[in-house]
Formats: structure tokens, sequence, C-alpha cells
């Protein structure tokens, strides 16, 4: 068991007597894509606001191990260390990009705002990493020096992407990454994604409510129901032969679309 890469137990959250999430036991692998699935207010947000260290759990503990193979336990590490691995070794990206971008910031700061927080100072470097990476999420580097308000919205989650991978992250979670899109910019967007995540060797926890986006994307998911996991499973198998009736209901709601 020593190549897990985050390990859940008992994960709970109440928002004081409702029900957030409860009980949620998982283990993620490197390089794995796990997709939460579930209506709205099943409790997918919460559920990814706790694993991110976003929120603190009510019970339960969200384990992540480092590079150096030491376990760490997201609630029981200061601010300090905790705010260091959110921005090294994971990443966030949200629904709306404009959460998880500065705004008023070119889209070279954007993302060489996060190689500076780990105390790069080297300028020419800093720059030459923002044009590499902006190329890599297929935007034109020499709209560099724009910012994101100038993007379409496709190309500010392609922006926002670029600021959560320069740093190089093992884990990156996902609220909705496609939702809000054209259909052949998701379409563009998820192709880019699934490459990405698979020549980085990236694990990916992603929310979505979408069951296509998950097909795609994720080897494994978890479906959701009143803040609880009612079936877990590779997603093909999930999808194809769903065994609990709700995700039966969610499977069949999708083919009647
Ligand atoms: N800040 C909060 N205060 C009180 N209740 C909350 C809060 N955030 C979430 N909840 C409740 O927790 C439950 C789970 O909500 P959550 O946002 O996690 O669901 P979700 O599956 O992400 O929904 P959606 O798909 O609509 O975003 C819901 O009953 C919701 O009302």
């Amino acid at each position: 068991m020593e190549n897990e890469l985050l390990r859940v137990t008992g994960l709970t959250r109440y928002y004081g007597n409702r029900v957030g999430c409860r009980d949620v036991n998982f283990t993620l692998w490197p390089g794995e894509v796990l997709a939460i699935v579930g209506e709205s207010g099943s409790g997918k947000s919460t559920l990814l606001s706790l694993l991110s260290g976003r929120l603190m759990p009510t019970a339960g503990e969200v384990s992540y191990r480092d590079r150096d193979g030491l376990w760490l336990s997201l609630a029981e590490l200061g601010e300090a260390d905790r705010r260091r691995l959110q921005r090294t070794d994971l990443g966030v990206v949200h629904q709306n990009p404009r959460d998880g971008l500065r705004m008023r910031v070119s889209a070279g700061g954007n993302i060489g705002e996060r190689l500076m927080a780990l105390g790069q100072r080297h300028y020419g470097r800093i720059r030459g990493a923002g044009l590499d990476w902006m190329e890599r999420v297929e935007l034109d580097p020499e709209r560099i020096d724009e910012h994101p308000s100038a993007f379409s919205g496709g190309m500010q989650q392609r922006l926002q992407i670029a600021r959560n991978l320069v740093t190089g992250p093992r884990l990156i979670f996902m609220d909705e990454p496609t939702s809000g899109l054209d259909v052949s910019v998701q379409a563009r967007l998820l192709d880019l994604l699934r490459e990405l995540v698979s020549s980085l060797g990236l694990a990916v926890v992603l929310v979505t409510h979408d069951l296509a986006v998950a097909r795609i994307l994720a080897h494994r998911m978890m479906v959701m129901r009143g803040g609880e996991v009612v079936e877990t499973g590779l997603s093909d198998q999930v999808l194809d032969d769903p065994c609990h009736p709700y995700t039966q209901l969610l499977v069949s709601s999708i083919l009647q679309a």
C-alpha cells in the first residue's frame, strides 16, 4: 500500500444539523482520475473542499503522501505548511475561472505568480515558463501581457489550468471544469485535459454532474447522494452496469435525454 497518494477515512462534514457529506472513504493512486458524480446538493463540492484542505471536517481524516513518502494529515498541518502544500503539490481548478485567476494581473503574471510564491526570482525564467505553459494549453503566447478579462471563457479556463500546472503538482482538484462552456469548446478542453493528465501522470479528483465528462476523463467514479457515497467502481463498469438504484436512475436519465 506504499504507493497511495491520498487516503480518506470516515470523512464527514455537517453544516449545523445539515449533512454536507458523511463517512466517505477511499484511496487515490498516483496518476489516477476519480470522478465524483451526483445531483445538485449531493455533497460533491463539500467533499472536494475537504479533500483540498479548504474546509475542515467535522470528523474523519484526509491524509496525503508527500514526495518523500511521508503521510501528512491535512487537518493536523499548520496553516503555513498547508498553504505550502497547496501551492506546490496540489492544485484547484474552479468551475468559474474568475475564482481561480487574478483578473487584474496579466496572463503571464497569473502563471508566474505561483513560481514566485515558491521563491523563483529570475524574471526571464518565469516569463519563459509563462510562454511555455501558454503554448501547452493552446493559448497564443503573444497574448501573455493581456489580462484574463480579454480572454474567452474557454481561454480563461485553460489559463487557470496552466496556472495550476506550472509548479508540477501531483494532485489536482477540479470542480466542473467544463461546465458553462459551449459544447465544442468543452470537447476541445476535455481533449486537452485528458492529454495533460496522462502526459504529466497527474492524479485528479474531478467533480462533475456530467456523466459523459466522467466517462471521458475518469478511471474510477464515486456516486454521491444525500452526502453519502452510494456506489463506486471503474467508470465504464458503473456506467454500463450500475448496481445502486440511484445510479441506475442517473444513467437512464441521460440515456433518455
Ligand atoms: N456553507 C454552507 N452552509 C450550509 N449548508 C451548506 C453549505 N454548503 C453546502 N451546504 C449544504 O450541504 C449539502 C451539500 O452541498 P454541496 O454544495 O456540497 O453539494 P453539491 O453536490 O456540490 O451541489 P451542486 O452540484 O449544486 O454544487 C447541501 O444540502 C447544501 O445545502
